[in-house]
């Protein structure tokens, strides 16, 4: 994946048809629950296990000569997270950024974050096994840990050292400080303690 550069949402739209556009969202939910009786869980963030192996965000590749950004997302929604998503209907108004990509691909990635009530949040992991892309381009929802444990690796530091797809990892990390599910502070901990990262200690 080559260097990504954030450009506003006309930017984006004007660029060339050589470019193609993607849209993927966070969606999140208050989660008071506590892990082990003791660790605050904090929010319930959404990710998914995809076909390569790689963890990204649900949404996909979109149009945008044949419709709106958002009703590429919110089709991509459906196939991915199943008619549950149907009421979800992302906005204009849910939409945080865009970045653009010149390799491997001319990409442009457009980024959403919606908060859900954890009751709804809930329904679309219960149904999320009746989507159409179900045991194909999704393998699964997943959780994203946003604690770190006592150890100070296990949790999010964790987490953050899997495989990504294009710029997940990235738009995770920005979206958490944003909409401030996780302390700043404490998510350059966390970055820095993640295994994968050449300032965490490595084992000996
Ligand atoms: O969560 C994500 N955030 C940012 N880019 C992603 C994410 N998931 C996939 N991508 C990138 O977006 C493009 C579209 O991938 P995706 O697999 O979502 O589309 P599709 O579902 O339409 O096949 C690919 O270049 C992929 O690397």
């Amino acid at each position: 994946m080559g260097e990504s550069r954030p450009l506003s949402r006309s930017e984006a739209l004007q660029l060339g048809p050589g470019w193609r556009h993607a849209c993927h969202a966070l969606l999140y939910a208050p989660c008071p629950g506590r892990l082990f009786g003791v660790v605050p869980l904090g929010h319930a963030v959404l990710m998914q296990m995809r076909f390569d192996g790689r963890l990204g965000f649900p949404g996909g590749f979109v149009d945008p000569r044949t419709g709106s950004l958002e009703d590429g997302l919110n089709r991509e929604l459906q196939e991915e997270l199943g008619p549950g998503a149907a009421p979800l209907c992302l906005a204009e108004g849910d939409y945080l950024g865009s970045c653009r990509v010149e390799a491997p691909q001319r990409l442009v990635t457009h980024f959403y974050t919606r908060r859900l009530s954890l009751e709804q949040f809930r329904a679309l992991e219960e149904g999320a096994t009746r989507a159409q892309e179900h045991g194909l381009e999704v393998m699964g929802l997943v959780r994203v840990p946003l604690y770190t444990l006592r150890d100070g690796v296990g949790g999010l530091p964790t987490f953050l050292s899997n495989a990504f797809a294009g710029g997940a990892r990235e738009q995770l990390l920005e979206s958490l400080g944003i909409l401030g599910l996780v302390p700043e502070a404490q998510l350059s901990e966390a970055v820095a303690a993640s295994p994968k990262s050449p300032d965490a200690p490595q084992p000996s």
